[in-house]
């Protein structure tokens, strides 16, 4: 799939042609194989222009092609092809030229790049290293330090930056195959051995050991056990201190260690689960590609505290009016600064101007009368959402869209307050709500496909992940996080310290230890929700059933720290110490040690040696349990969504994939194997009881992941 045609009489011009991105498909190397043949062998062909159709270069290597068996002309012979051609070859960038799209690039003697093109090596976000001569040439081209820098983060350029860099020879406004055929004219005839990269020397800095030792130890402390990073560097390296050939040989040998690595699996996955959950569909049959969103183009935010802000401030940077609502005046005036600040923040970081003529301001919320769309964001209470709801019902246009940004709560209950409950969704937002990439859009028994649809809109709108979630308590994210939090306090109770639970939680690859994150968000939120539902001990229960409720086990650990008003950072104490309230240095606190001894004393529990493999099965596989019956209850479309949301919103490693894919490279009937072992020795926690999905699934023959949604198969009731 490339079309080869003859312009300005002497210029071989090949287009790729695979929708969407051009992507290095069999095809698609065959075709640039063939067509260099031809342009290379036609006498009147004096120069070539290799560009890609429907205005992209080239999204690099088929990413889906990975999980079959390869075929087709190999890509690294295709490029050292092109650029040992005696013609000279331009390659014509236009939309994206990435990963194995930028190594074809490289390979071409010129590169003439769009003013709005983006191009990079992201390699790396895949478990990959670009592989096709990418960690060789671009040294060559544009400094070991500037290439180790993108090829490890995987960071996109824009063309004005590539052309200072030196990856691009020009950067043009007008047609750029136009100009590439212009310039590719010009060049006719001239001398290629400058321009044949690889067979340029690398250049290197005087401090050439330090810039590597710098570049290992950042992508060390940044990758939490990732391969990837790791093996740029090396394959960097080679570039700084091999001939070429020796160096591309290093490049394979690195680049194969990663593809059969699980990690290299597990981030192609989770790059495609991404894409996946925007085909959101719910049980009542609601479905992406059949549900129109209504356009919004005024919305509202009722209550400016911590989360109100970041709503208002992602709204207004999308481009959205946003009508902000906070009814206590003194809330208001620090709002509006807090707001301006973050906008004026993100302009000067963006290069754009601050979006402050987007919001208006007032303290009544009448103001709302005259938007498309509600975003209720006050404090996490459901008679004072209920009582806003009715409020928003009685005074919005006909047909707004009513939305709760909550972490949990009942979205039937808040829609039964208005007169249009199909108008109603709830918007989980993560905080920061203007930085974090997640959002869990959740559908209750009567909101319209159109509410949805409208929801996952503004979410991509405002630059999220938008996931579309079942109503019940905890929705998807917090749902699950209730039986991974309860085994950390059980494990405590058993004789663990909160520094062992999180060390092997953050060796496996969390961002942070569950205790420490939980000292993050504060440990008051979950405390309040616990007593709300009924599960704090009016006062300080002993006896048997003072770590019992509802005839199982319960750890009032958390609910005992908070009533010493160790709240985490904001108190300064928690699980750890911190230097001062707000301190953000976790230190283990004796306290909390003999605090956990007295309570173990008391209760008459023995501590015992708890090895690193349990504290990492309990946690994983309750959590994982968990995961599998949200999917059998039908509060996620599909594994993808869980994963999609455990990564973006809950810290989970991305090279680890997902918790439900992480199963599945474990193997489920292991998974199935070890619950079934701990809830022998722990029957009185029913978290730990193996679902019967994921029973079902070995019973099927653990199939692979994506024939999981065959196996749920669930009758779906009507929406
Ligand atoms: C023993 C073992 C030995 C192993 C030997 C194997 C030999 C192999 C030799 C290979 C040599 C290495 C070559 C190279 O170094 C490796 C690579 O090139 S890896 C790929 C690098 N490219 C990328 O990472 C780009 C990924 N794509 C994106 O970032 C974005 O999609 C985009 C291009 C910026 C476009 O973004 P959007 O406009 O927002 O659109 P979407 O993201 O929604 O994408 C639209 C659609 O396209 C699909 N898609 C995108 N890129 C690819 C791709 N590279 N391959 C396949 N499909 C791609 C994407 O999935 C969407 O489709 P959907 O999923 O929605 O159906």
């Amino acid at each position: 799939m490339a079309l080869y045609t003859r312009v300005s009489g002497s210029v071989g011009v090949i287009t790729l042609q695979n929708p969407p991105v051009n992507a290095l498909s069999a095809a698609v190397r065959q075709g640039i194989v063939d067509m260099m043949d031809r342009a290379l062998s036609e006498p009147e062909v004096k120069s070539v222009v290799i560009c890609g159709q429907n205005g992209k270069f080239c999204g690099g290597a088929d990413i889906k092609e990975f999980g079959t068996n390869m075929s087709g002309p190999a890509l690294i012979p295709l490029i050292d092809r092109i650029e040992s051609a005696a013609k000279p070859v331009v390659a014509a960038i236009e939309g994206i030229a990435l990963g194995g799209g930028l190594e074809l690039a490289l390979g071409c003697h010129y590169r003439i790049a769009h003013s709005k093109a983006k191009l990079g090596l992201p390699e790396v976000s895949l478990g990959l290293l670009p592989g096709a001569g990418g960690t060789q040439r671009l040294p060559r081209l544009i400094s070991i330090p500037a290439a180790l820098e993108l090829i490890t983060t995987g960071r996109h350029v824009t063309a004005a930056e590539a052309l200072q860099l030196g990856i691009v020879d020009k950067v043009t406004d007008r047609n750029t195959l136009d100009e590439a055929v212009k310039f590719a004219l010009s060049v006719a005839g001239k001398s290629l051995d400058l321009h044949r990269i690889s067979t340029n020397p690398c250049p290197h800095p005087p401090d050439v050991d330090a810039v590597f030792e710098t570049a290992m130890q950042r992508v060390r402390q940044r990758a939490r056990g990732a391969l990837a990073p790791v093996a740029c560097v090396q394959a960097v390296r080679a570039a700084a201190t091999l001939p070429y050939a020796h160096g591309m040989e290093r490049e394979r040998e690195l680049f194969k260690g990663l593809f059969t690595s699980g990690q290299a699996r597990a981030l192609q996955y989770y790059f495609f689960a991404q894409r996946a959950v925007g085909r959101w569909s719910t049980p009542g049959g609601a479905r992406w590609d059949t549900s129109k969103p209504r356009p919004v183009r005024r919305a509202a935010v009722i209550g400016l505290g911590t989360m109100g802000r970041g709503i208002t401030v992602a709204l207004a940077q999308a481009g959205l009016s946003v009508v902000a609502v906070e009814t206590n005046e003194k809330q208001l005036t620090e709002a509006k600064q807090g707001v301006s600040d973050m906008l004026e923040r993100g302009a000067r970081r963006r290069g754009v101007p601050p979006a402050l003529d987007k919001v208006i301001y007032s303290h009544k919320i009448q103001a709302v009368a005259d938007v498309d769309l509600v975003i209720e964001a006050v404090f996490e209470d459901m008679e004072l959402k209920k009582a806003i709801f009715q409020q928003l019902s009685a005074l919005c246009k006909p047909g707004t869209f009513l939305c709760t940004n909550t972490s949990g709560l009942d979205i039937d209950e808040l829609a039964a307050q208005t007169q249009n409950p199909e108008l109603v969704v709830g918007m989980h937002f993560f905080a920061p709500a203007h930085v974090m990439k997640l959002l869990e859009v959740v559908y209750g028994q009567k909101s319209s496909p159109q509410a949805v649809a409208t929801a996952m809109q503004i979410g991509s709108k405002i630059g999220k992940v938008s996931v579309a979630v079942g109503n019940c308590r905890g929705f998807v994210g917090n749902r699950i996080l209730k039986p991974y939090l309860e085994q950390a306090f059980f494990l405590l109770e058993e004789g663990a310290t909160p520094e062992l639970v999180d060390k092997v939680l953050e060796e496996f690859g969390f961002a942070m230890g569950v205790f420490r994150m939980s000292d993050l968000s504060g440990l008051d939120v979950g405390w309040r929700v616990r007593k709300a539902i009924g599960l704090v001990a009016p006062e300080a229960l002993t006896g048997p059933y003072a770590r019992v409720r509802e005839g199982h086990r319960y750890s009032p650990l958390g609910d005992l720290l908070c009533e010493q008003v160790r709240f985490g950072q904001k108190t300064g104490r928690g699980w750890y110490q911190y230097d001062k309230p707000g301190g953000r240095v976790a230190k283990p606190d004796p306290w909390l040690h003999r605090f956990l001894e007295e309570y173990r004393a008391q209760h008459g529990l023995v501590a015992r040696r708890i090895d690193h493999q349990e504290v990492l099965d309990r946690c994983l596989y309750a959590l994982i349990n968990e995961g599998f019956r949200i999917l059998e209850d039908g509060i996620a479309a599909g594994p993808e969504d869980i994963d999609v949301i455990y990564v973006l919103g809950y810290g989970w490693p991305q090279h680890r994939g997902g918790p439900m894919f992480y199963a599945g490279m474990v193997g489920l009937n292991k998974v199935l194997e070890r619950l079934e072992h701990y809830h022998q020795v722990h029957p009185d926690v029913p978290n730990l009881q193996p679902c019967s999905l994921l029973r079902k699934l070995v019973a099927s023959g653990s199939p692979p992941i994506n024939k999981w949604r065959e196996v749920i198969k669930k009758p779906h009731s009507q929406l």
